[in-house]
């Protein structure tokens, strides 16, 4: 599934990662950035698409950290555009879980019996997603996180490292989920979490 032909959109840190994950990297075949400092990756060339319409022939991965900038850089630019699913063949994914277009699993990460992944998530490394939970759009659930069971991650929100939501927990859109917290109550959309608190 992972060699596929391909362009990447995004070419930093979280960038460097996706193309990792690919087994060879004859399939990418073209990197955009809108940064026109960013020359290359991997030795990889990087375009800079400004105005240019974007080729369609193949499908797209927005290899970009940020949860808003993903979200803008698919609805704005890539409306008309296609898109694959990165699963690193060390991620563990039950054949009863969906996983959403334009997302990617790192490695090691496990999605379980039930669950529901939406579009342009990040599964990131050695995260558990575990039995009947739901992450909504653009989220990115962090290196090392768990999903205890029936949680719920509402759209563009991010759980930091290590976090762990506690089992059955809501947890809205747009929030951010400090790395190593413990999320033991439902939170509101757009709300900070920090240790085992909301963010004052
Ligand atoms: C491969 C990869 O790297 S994937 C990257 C995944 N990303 C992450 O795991 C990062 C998650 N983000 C965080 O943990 C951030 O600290 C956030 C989003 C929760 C808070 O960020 P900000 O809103 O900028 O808050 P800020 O940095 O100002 O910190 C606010 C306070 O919380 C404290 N704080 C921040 N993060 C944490 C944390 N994880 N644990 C405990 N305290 C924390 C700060 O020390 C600060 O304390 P103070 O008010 O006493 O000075």
């Amino acid at each position: 599934m992972n060699s596929n032909n391909m362009y990447i959109y995004g070419a930093s840190g979280h960038a460097k990662a996706v193309l990792d994950l690919l087994e060879d990297l004859a399939g990418v075949k073209g990197v955009y950035d809108d940064n026109m400092g960013v020359k290359s990756i991997l030795g990889l060339e990087v375009s800079h698409p400004n105005s240019k319409k974007l080729p369609g022939d193949f499908p797209y991965i927005v290899a970009i950290g940020s949860n808003l900038v993903r979200k803008n850089i698919v609805e704005q630019k890539l409306a008309e555009h296609a898109f694959v699913t990165l699963v690193h063949p060390s991620s563990i994914v039950s054949k009863a879980a969906e996983l959403g277009v334009g997302t990617v699993l790192m490695e090691n990460s496990i999605v379980k019996i039930d669950s529901t992944v939406g579009n342009h998530v990040i599964i990131n490394t050695a995260s558990t997603v575990d039995h009947d939970c739901v992450v909504g759009d653009y989220g990115h659930i962090g290196p090392g996180a768990t999903l205890c069971g029936g949680v719920s991650i509402g759209k563009g929100t991010l759980i930091g490292a290590k976090a762990v939501v506690l089992p059955g927990v809501k947890v809205g859109e747009w929030c951010a989920i400090a790395a190593g917290s413990i999320v033991h109550q439902d939170v509101a959309d757009g709300a900070t979490w920090i240790g085992t608190a909301l963010k004052k």
